[in-house]
């Protein structure tokens, strides 16, 4: 029988919260374990507020009776726990497969940690077999699309039924193709020199620690620390 990887590592994670921490609650399946193992905690007793990344996530902590506040409403964040799409050695991450991209690199900013919760198929030497999301507004949105494709990439702007798909903020997201990418911190300071870029998914120099799940039930940890 297979474990669900992504519910090890979650809920490993979810250890890392204690009594009177501000709790930013990530978006996408695996955070989804995570928010769930919240919620049975805070109904044994714990006591945290949550900020979401996400309507789907807020909906979520929501019904698991996690008290919310809004970003603006606390001064800072003690922990995020959030999924990503890739991350490597290095702990650069690409985010955004679920569109939440720029609420996530907000709440993990304003974070004094952020764990990363992922199944070991996320885990890779080189970032870029995942195509890159970013989150542009949707005025002149073909001249976006056209600026980001001059750094070398195929990109395809995201799309939901019959009609372009919208982030929770109202803009679309661009998913940009760029094979493996040599240096994130490079490609990250192109991304944003470019009008119309809201924001992208590579998250460099934010996690401070990945959970990753395996299926032979065992758990990978990576720390790495910033600022020295
Ligand atoms: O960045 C994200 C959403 O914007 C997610 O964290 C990322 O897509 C991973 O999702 P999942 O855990 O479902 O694989």
């Amino acid at each position: 029988m297979s474990i669900n990887v992504k519910q090890l590592a979650a809920e490993k994670a979810v250890e890392y919260v204690v009594d009177g921490m501000k709790v930013g609650l990530g978006t996408g399946s695996t955070a989804y374990w995570a928010i769930r193992k919240l919620g049975e905690r805070v109904q044994e007793g714990l006591k945290i507020t949550a900020v979401a990344t996400s309507v789907a996530s807020e909906e979520q902590a929501r019904e698991l009776g996690i008290p919310l506040v809004g970003f603006g409403d606390i001064d800072g964040l003690d922990l995020t726990i959030d999924g990503a799409d890739e991350l490597n050695h290095d702990l650069e991450l690409i985010k955004g497969g679920g569109g939440a991209l720029l609420r996530e690199k907000i709440v993990a900013r304003g974070s004094k940690q952020m764990i990363v919760v992922a199944d070991e198929s996320k885990a890779v030497d080189t970032l870029g077999q995942f195509p890159l999301p970013v989150e542009i507004v949707p005025f002149a949105w073909e001249w976006t699309v056209a600026e980001l494709a001059k750094l070398g990439c195929t990109v395809e702007l995201r799309s939901s039924g019959d009609g372009l798909y919208k982030t929770d903020n109202g803009n679309y997201i661009a998913d940009c193709r760029f094979g493996a990418i040599a240096s994130a911190s490079e490609l990250a300071g192109s991304l944003q020199n470019i009008t119309g870029v809201v924001e992208h998914g590579l998250f460099i120099g934010i996690a401070a620690m990945a959970i990753i799940g395996k299926q032979d039930g065992s758990i990978e940890i990576i720390e790495r620390e910033y600022g020295e």
